[in-house]
């Protein structure tokens, strides 16, 4: 088979996790798959590498800068030893990520004499984590008796658009990568950083948070896989984040759809543009856990195997910000909407969930980080005529699933339970899709909807019956 596979931050955490990682390759490498590995940054750096970029900006200082890169050193050489055995190999990959840190180094310090960071650099800035992942997994397969060379998205064909921070491969990537990778894949197994591309200037961008889920399935329409493997720590999709439901179960089987709307409504085991590519070419994407290879996990695929639940997953979705725009100007006019939504267009603001209640008003989630420069455009540009406020102490549940569709009696179901918790409903949302019923909530009350739910729709139990 042709696989590609994907290991997220926490199961490349460490040295000893990247180790593991390799062996988990090279056992399918060895028993004839053809394997291309797609690894994200080991856990937690990209958040360190945005922070010190942000703090190298606002404060300027270079011994903040120097700290950081002795620690990042420190951890990466560290991981370095614990992964790859064979000196040549261990002394090549040293001296490599030598080169790249001083390079990040000098970029961070030229940030902090600037006192500017653009879209572009913080983009550069935050690369360098899988940039620094990638030739350590690599070594290890080196070191591990496979040949094996590590990729940049970029150079592995993944060409975007300019959008930094949100950049979508263009058309041409596909062909890039095959004429790329194809050529390696029967006696290697190449590894390509997840999360990054780059712009047709040859700058370097980002594919949005926990982008890596997305570049693994850009490479898998790229090279024709026949699967793609998402490896977490967790089984697979469950029907709720285990770490807030212990008693969630996993998923056997589930719909791109249904996948998608489950990632967009908050389960952070998927990024939401990950199945997109796959979906369009058909191309089955099992999440599986790096604990337990040889559990099944999830399968993704067009088919909506029809379960016996009607619902297949709770989830929900923390820091956002409920606003409410209401005036008596909205009543019996037409393109008012059109006007709300453009200011919002224009402020680069993405909108989670909408719900209008009545003519005079409507009420929709931002992200938090969205929220007051959201608040402000539009006060600025409705005018007195309006009323703008916000609530930023709510969350969203969600409950997911095709059986939904055509089923009478799921939204009692939900707002009986939530009921029954004293959970009061600030705002209610149904995808015409049918496939989701979101509601917003008070934060502190969030994690008791979702299990309430998940009780209510049995999700603890197994499917049909059986496991
Ligand atoms: N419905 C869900 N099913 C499985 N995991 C979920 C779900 N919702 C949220 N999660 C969380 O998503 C994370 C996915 O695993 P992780 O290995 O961290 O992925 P990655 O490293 O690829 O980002 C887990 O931490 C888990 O708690
Ligand atoms: N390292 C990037 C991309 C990524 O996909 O990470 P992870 O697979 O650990 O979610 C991020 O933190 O956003």
């Amino acid at each position: 088979m042709k696989i590609v596979m994907k290991f997220g931050g926490t199961s490349v955490g460490d040295g000893k996790k990247i180790r593991h990682v390799a062996e988990l390759a090279k056992s399918y490498y060895d028993k004839g798959d053809q394997v291309v590995l797609v690894t994200s940054a080991l856990a937690g750096v990209t958040d360190r590498l945005l922070d010190v970029g942000n703090d190298a900006c606002e404060n300027g200082k270079v011994t903040a800068v120097t700290e950081f890169i002795t620690a990042l050193k420190q951890q990466h050489f560290t991981a370095v030893d614990e992964a790859i055995d064979d000196e040549s190999v261990k002394a090549e990959v040293i001296e490599f990520l030598t080169t790249r840190i001083d390079e990040l180094e000098k970029a961070l310090v030229g940030i902090c004499y600037l006192g500017e960071l653009t879209l572009r650099s913080r983009d550069n800035i935050s690369s360098y984590g899988e940039r620094l992942a990638a030739p350590i997994v690599s070594g290890a397969l080196r070191s591990s008796g496979i040949a094996s060379v590590d990729y940049t998205g970029g150079e592995a064909g993944i060409i975007t658009t300019d959008v930094f921070g949100g950049a979508k491969p263009l058309q041409k990537s596909y062909a890039l990568i095959q004429e790329r990778l194809t050529p390696g894949l029967k006696n290697s197994v190449q590894v390509v950083t997840g999360f990054i591309g780059e712009n047709e200037d040859g700058n370097i961008t980002t594919l949005g948070r926990s982008g890596s889920d997305y570049t693994a399935s850009i490479v898998g329409v790229g090279i024709k896989a026949d699967e793609i493997w998402l490896w977490k720590e967790v089984d697979g999709i469950m029907t709720a984040n285990p770490k807030i439901v212990p008693s969630a179960r996993t998923i056997h089987f589930i719909s791109y759809q249904e996948a998608m709307e489950l990632s967009s409504l908050g389960a952070e085991v998927l990024h939401p543009r990950a199945i997109e590519p796959s979906m369009m070419h058909n191309i089955p994407v099992r999440v599986k856990s790096t604990f337990k290879p040889d559990f099944d996990g999830t399968l993704v695929v067009t088919e909506n195997k029809k379960s016996k639940n009607v619902v297949k997953a709770v989830s929900m979705i923390k820091k956002v910000s409920l606003i409410n725009v209401s005036s008596p100007e909205m009543v019996d006019s037409v393109g008012k909407l059109a006007v709300i939504f453009s200011i919002l267009a224009n402020k680069d603001v993405g909108v989670r969930l909408i719900s209008q209640g009545s003519e005079s008003s409507i009420s929709f989630i931002v992200n938090d980080a969205d929220r007051s420069k959201t608040v402000k455009a539009l006060k600025a540009e409705l005018g007195e005529a309006y009323t703008i406020d916000y609530r930023s102490d709510v969350s969203v549940v969600a409950v997911v699933g095709a059986g939904m569709a055509g089923t009478p009696g799921v939204a009692k179901r939900v707002f009986t339970a939530l009921g029954k918790e004293n959970i009061s409903i600030i705002m209610i949302s149904q995808g015409s899709s049918e496939y989701n019923i979101s509601c917003v909530v008070s934060s502190a009350e969030v994690n008791t909807a979702v299990a309430a739910l998940h009780a209510e729709f049995e999700l603890d139990k197994p499917e049909n019956g059986k496991e």
